[in-house]
């Protein structure tokens, strides 16, 4: 089975006290993953060194950053570069992000060049995707995300795009509390998964874990998550508590 991933985004939110907290409650509950799941924390950039200390203590469990420059290195004040967070030992990093998207106006170019950086140093990027409510509202949800993906993926090679996570997220389900039906998750995913196909074949189409976000939360974690091609979720107001996170991971397929 492809890997089921259950992603907390905290976003700009707490405390290192307060994210202290979090971490242990989660922890405490003592959930393991199986052998095909993960649970992914992504974390504001300051608490990333010791995050990681609590929270890879526990087979399964990976901090993860919230997002990368998309330049190498060099004189870009204040911005954090995939290199850097290799030398730390981050496993996973998020862009694309919708509110990146939105508010720092980040491209579809840019984020192929994120990737790029991420790959290159052997990082696994989460790639978030997704359309806002006029574009679903005229029911053209499928050619957008699918633009965004061509725009950003597809220069990849098989090999390279086997070792990514997409997280689909319409941006109208994003902390609104209005879940896209598990019904509605399931179609779109699976086209985005058969666009995948078309270009680098069922196969490695078939690997690629696709993550829901948008208002998951832990009464509606396990129905959304046992759609076929829903393999998890990308989480960010119930991932602020630490039982309702809890629930979302044994949520997982
Ligand atoms: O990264 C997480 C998503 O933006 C979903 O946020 P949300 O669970 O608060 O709707």
């Amino acid at each position: 089975m492809r890997q089921q991933i259950a992603a907390a985004n905290w976003k700009m939110n707490l405390t290192w006290e307060q994210g202290q907290q979090l971490l242990k409650g989660i922890l405490d509950a003592n959930v393991t993953p199986k052998q095909n799941q993960a649970v992914i924390i992504a974390v504001p950039f300051p608490y990333l060194t010791a995050a990681k200390e609590i929270v890879e203590k526990k087979a399964g469990y990976f901090v993860a950053a919230q997002n990368c420059y998309h330049k190498k290195s060099g004189a870009f004040t204040g911005e954090v570069s995939a290199e850097m967070l290799k030398s730390i030992g981050v496993k996973y990093v998020i862009i694309g992000h919708s509110e990146r998207r939105e508010y720092f106006n980040e491209t579809n170019q840019q984020l192929a060049d994120k990737l790029n950086l991420l790959l290159e140093n052997g990082i696994v990027p989460v790639f978030c995707c997704g359309e806002p409510l006029a574009v679903r509202e005229a029911n053209e949800q499928n050619s957008y995300v699918e633009q965004q993906l061509v725009e950003s993926l597809f220069h990849l090679t098989p090999e390279q795009i086997s070792g990514i996570v997409i997280a689909y997220e319409p941006i109208w389900a994003i902390g609104t509390g209005k879940t896209a039906t598990a019904d509605q998750a399931q179609e779109i995913q699976a086209y985005l998964r058969s666009v995948l196909a078309g270009k680098y074949g069922k196969e490695v189409a078939a690997k690629i874990p696709v993550l829901y976000g948008g208002s998951v939360k832990a009464a509606n974690a396990k129905e959304i998550f046992s759609n076929e091609d829903v393999d998890g979720g990308l989480v960010g107001g119930a991932s602020l508590q630490a039982d309702e996170f809890v629930k979302i991971i044994e949520g997982l397929k």
